[in-house]
């Protein structure tokens, strides 16, 4: 049952993390707390187990000379069925995956990958491109419609390496499936980091970062994995299409935008320069508390427009700062951070902290003054700062029992302008936790920090937690989450904002993204993947439907 031809240590198929890894007493004994608090009562569900689920047999057999990469073992199509939202974790444990991929391919090299898309096109079997799985709107599932004959998860694993380092350009060429910590790990002897860390960056890849347009490290300036990327190189169906390294060109349209944000509907991107960075030896961090939430966020418009840049800047509103346990919901708190690898940070801390100060935010100053003391130290790692990067990096493991124990847990992220900030908090807060009223009979949490900040707006991101069951009960949850996706949707484009500033736009924001686009320019993407994509293989019904297939809204949302 745990056959697999994966090379990596084993995934847990229906949650986060590595299948061997479990969450300590005390995080299971929060998790308690959190779903009591709720109103609902831990329940001793089991996990779901391989053996739970009855999968269909494969529809079409691989070709004989590719056929050693693929795989149809029920733990490999298991653990390539799903991505890992909130739907996608409770239809693991309702034991309903409805849309199992028939193979999983794990393609060598990059001439596996063009090979297997070539006979793909010729037996009009749908290709899904699979990074770290982590998609948490839909992108991975194979919820391709009824005109494929097959589907197949094209899982890029294998190509995992830096292949080039260039110090005198400060870039590297690295293979998309390399996740966080493997390019890390292969960058660290240089002296380098990509530092690009988003908060499924253990589980995430390089290719997946580049078609969703991730969201990483820094808050401004390079907050998307866009401002990181120096060229691309993707294989389509009708052949590779491989950019320039360049540090800058005006020439036409941006080759690499059309590969930015195309989420394996246009090719599959194999491998890519980045800009690299040096490790910071320079940090400067402040935790600064606004007991008025309106003031702080007065304030990181001010920092935002102030030219300083500050790496972090995240703005926690109270009831973000008690589900990240670094308050109690009486203030909203700033986490303020600037690092550099060349020059001290600390005249750039010191004016922020005036403008701080101007806003009324008080902090610790001697904690602040530690920081800058502690170069290329830990302190970063301490205090509210270290409180709550540790929430970040360990909620997704929090997420699976919470769902198992019929709580919803979900996110949705953000960006608009800060005329319309207020006005949009407000109503986005409103909306949805009319929302989860109406769906659930439940209150709801519903918290707000910023990911990110540009000096004509921040990226908000949002958080729901509420009962969706009061007897745990997954199905009801999960009826009630679909109405709650759907309003989360509508508000954030009605108070005038975008579906997504990061998380892509899947099959779950689909909605979303048909009323943010003209229809014009879906035209233009529709006829530039009918150009690379001819039989409309590549991940049918994730962003737009190829031009002549009616694929539409399917996955958590839609019909299955
Ligand atoms: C707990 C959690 C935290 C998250 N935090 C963040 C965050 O901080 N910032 C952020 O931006 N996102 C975040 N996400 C969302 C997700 O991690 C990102 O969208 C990420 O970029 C997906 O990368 P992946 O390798 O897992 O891609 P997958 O999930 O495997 O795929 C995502 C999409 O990319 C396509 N794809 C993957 N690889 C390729 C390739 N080589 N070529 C072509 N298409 C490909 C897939 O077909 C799919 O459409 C989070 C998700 C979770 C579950």
């Amino acid at each position: 049952m745990n056959a697999t031809l994966s090379r990596r240590p084993l995934r847990r198929f229906w949650g986060w993390g590595v299948a061997c890894e479990h969450l300590t007493q005390e995080e299971s004994a929060r998790i308690g707390m959190m779903v009591q608090m709720l109103g609902g009562q831990i329940t001793d569900r089991t996990e779901p187990q391989v053996s739970d689920f009855t999968l269909p047999a494969p529809r079409i057999a691989p070709p004989a000379a590719l056929a050693a990469m693929f795989s149809d073992t029920p733990l490999d199509r298991l653990n390539h069925a799903l991505g890992k939202s909130y739907a996608d974790l409770a239809r693991m444990w309702l034991r309903q995956v409805p849309h199992v991929p028939d193979w999983v391919a794990y393609p060598d090299d990059e001439q596996a990958v063009i090979d297997i898309l070539d006979w793909a096109s010729r037996h009009n079997v749908a290709v899904i491109p699979y990074g770290g799985g982590s998609s948490v709107c839909g992108g991975v599932e194979a919820a391709v419609g009824s005109s494929y004959a097959a589907a197949v998860s094209l899982d890029m694993e294998r190509l995992n390496r830096v292949l080039e380092v260039d110090p005198t350009s400060r870039a590297a060429r690295i293979q998309a499936g390399a996740l966080g910590p493997e390019l890390e790990a292969q960058l660290k002897p240089h002296g380098y980091t990509l530092r690009h860390y988003p908060q499924s960056f253990e589980f995430s890849t390089l290719g997946g970062w580049i078609v969703t347009r991730a969201g990483g490290h820094y808050a401004t300036l390079m907050t998307h994995i866009d401002d990181l990327v120096e060229s691309t190189r993707m294989v389509t169906p009708s052949g590779v299409c491989a950019s320039r390294r360049l540090p800058a060109s005006g020439a036409g349209p941006s080759q690499d935008r059309m590969v930015l944000g195309s989420e394996g509907t246009l090719g599959v991107v194999t491998e890519a320069w980045m800009r690299l960075q040096e490790r910071p030896r320079y940090r400067a961090n402040a935790s600064v508390r606004f007991t008025d939430y309106k003031q702080g966020v007065q304030c990181v418009r001010a920092l935002a427009q102030s030219g300083l840049y500050p790496s972090n800047c995240r703005l926690l509103d109270p009831m973000e700062t008690v589900f990240s346990g670094v308050g109690d919901g009486s203030a909203a708190v700033m986490v303020l951070g600037f690092e550099s690898a060349d020059h001290p940070m600390n005249e750039w801390m010191r004016r922020a902290l005036e403008v701080v100060r101007d806003h009324g935010g008080s902090y610790d100053a001697e904690s602040v003054e530690r920081s800058m003391r502690d170069d290329g130290g830990e302190e970063h790692r301490s205090g509210t700062a270290g409180a709550w990067r540790q929430a970040f990096l360990r909620m997704p493991y929090w997420r699976d029992p919470a769902v198992g124990n019929g709580l919803i847990m979900d996110t949705f992220e953000t960006a608009t302008t800060w005329d319309r900030f207020e006005a949009f908090y407000k109503g986005v807060r409103k909306d949805v936790a009319q929302a989860v009223q109406q769906a659930t009979g439940h209150p709801a949490f519903v918290s707000c920090r910023f990911t990110h900040i540009y000096p004509d707006g921040p990226a908000p991101y949002f958080t729901i937690a509420a009962l969706g069951s009061a007897q745990g009960d997954v199905a009801s949850a999960l009826a009630a989450w679909r109405e709650i996706k759907q309003a989360a949707n509508e508000a954030v484009i009605k108070h005038g904002g975008t579906i997504t500033h990061h998380h892509a736009v899947g099959r779950d924001h689909r909605p979303g993204y048909e009323q943010e686009t003209p229809p014009l320019y879906r035209q233009m993407l529709q006829a530039a993947k009918a150009t690379v994509d001819p039989q409309g293989i590549l991940n049918p019904g994730v962003l737009i439907d190829p031009r002549d297939r009616q694929v539409g809204i399917t996955g958590a949302l839609g019909r299955t």
